[in-house]
């Protein structure tokens, strides 16, 4: 998909659009939460750059992910696979370059809030569960999108959001551990809570950098699972470094270097490609 193919679908929008005229409705979805999925990509990035005090840490970064995609990025340390996501989720805005949702949402022109809202999830490494809170409350806390004290204490699950919370805790291997307290989880347990946070909001797209960091050979076999389970229902971009996981869930692996894409295939050709040995994979 080009982003003139992009410009025609937000032409297409803008005019049903009371309004008219394309300003009116450049970046909105085509129907109010749904992503426009008519050229088969959920995210589109071309030639982006963005350069710190003079170091490019990405440089003319080209990708695409398919709605339902499980992609797996590798690279070495400093390849811009953090700063990649950080682009994604507005938090960092690149000094050039193209990023769309779907069709028709030009992230670069909305802010990291709108872009959580939009259903763009990410979990960091660090598992940011509530620890003083029960495995329950932290689903449900997930769930109070208006954050102000009073929404909170009023806030009472509907029926839907409850049936939800169950599928979500049966998904995350975590039924039966509702009212354990998080701070008494194990390590890999909080990272499941903390996917399920974000499935609460039901997103469309997961970025998750090094799930499965720290984890147990189980736990990690574990998480695997979860991750094909998403597939799917979710578009999953997932930043890992143990091939052993990867060679799990990945169709398509992506490898970063240098802010840019070295090489991209099955584990097995990027595995055998001598550009990614001699920069990663051989170190
Ligand atoms: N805010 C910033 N200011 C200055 N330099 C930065 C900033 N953010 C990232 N960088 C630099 O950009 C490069 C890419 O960093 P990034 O964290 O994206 O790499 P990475 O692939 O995620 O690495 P790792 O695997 O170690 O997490 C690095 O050289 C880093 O030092």
């Amino acid at each position: 998909m080009t982003p003139l193919l992009m410009e025609l679908g937000a032409e297409r929008v803008a005019s049903h659009t009371e309004s008219g005229g394309r300003a009116a409705g450049w970046g909105r979805p085509a129907i109010a939460g749904e992503v426009d999925l008519t050229h088969g990509r959920i995210l589109y990035l071309e030639d982006v750059s963005v350069s710190f005090d003079g170091f490019k840490a990405i440089n003319k970064l080209s990708l695409d992910i398919a709605p339902g995609e499980l992609r797996c990025i590798i690279g070495p340390n400093g390849a811009g696979k953090t700063t990649m996501m950080d682009i994604i989720t507005g938090k960092t805005r690149p000094d050039a370059g193209t990023v769309y949702f779907g069709s028709t949402i030009d992230l670069l022109r909305h802010t990291e809030a709108e872009i959580a809202q939009m259903g763009i999830g990410r979990k960091f490494q660090k598992p940011t569960v509530f620890e003083q809170l029960t495995v329950f409350e932290n689903l449900e806390l997930a769930l109070k999108t208006d954050k102000g004290v009073k929404a909170s204490m009023f806030f009472r699950l509907r029926s839907e959001q409850g049936d939800r919370l169950a599928h979500v805790l049966h998904t995350i291997h975590l039924a039966g551990s509702e009212h354990r307290l998080a701070g008494n989880l194990s390590h890999g347990q909080k990272q499941w809570l903390e996917i399920g946070m974000l499935l609460m909001q039901d997103p469309k797209l997961l970025l998750l950098d090094e799930p499965v960091a720290g984890m147990t050979d189980e736990e990690t076999v574990r998480t695997a699972e979860l991750f094909l389970t998403l597939k799917g229902q979710h578009s999953l971009v997932v930043v890992e470094h143990d091939m052993s996981f990867i060679r799990r869930i990945c169709e398509v692996v992506t490898v970063l270097c240098d802010g840019s894409v070295l090489a991209q295939g099955t584990l097995d050709e990027v595995q055998s490609d001598e550009r990614v040995i001699e920069v990663y994979l051989g170190r």
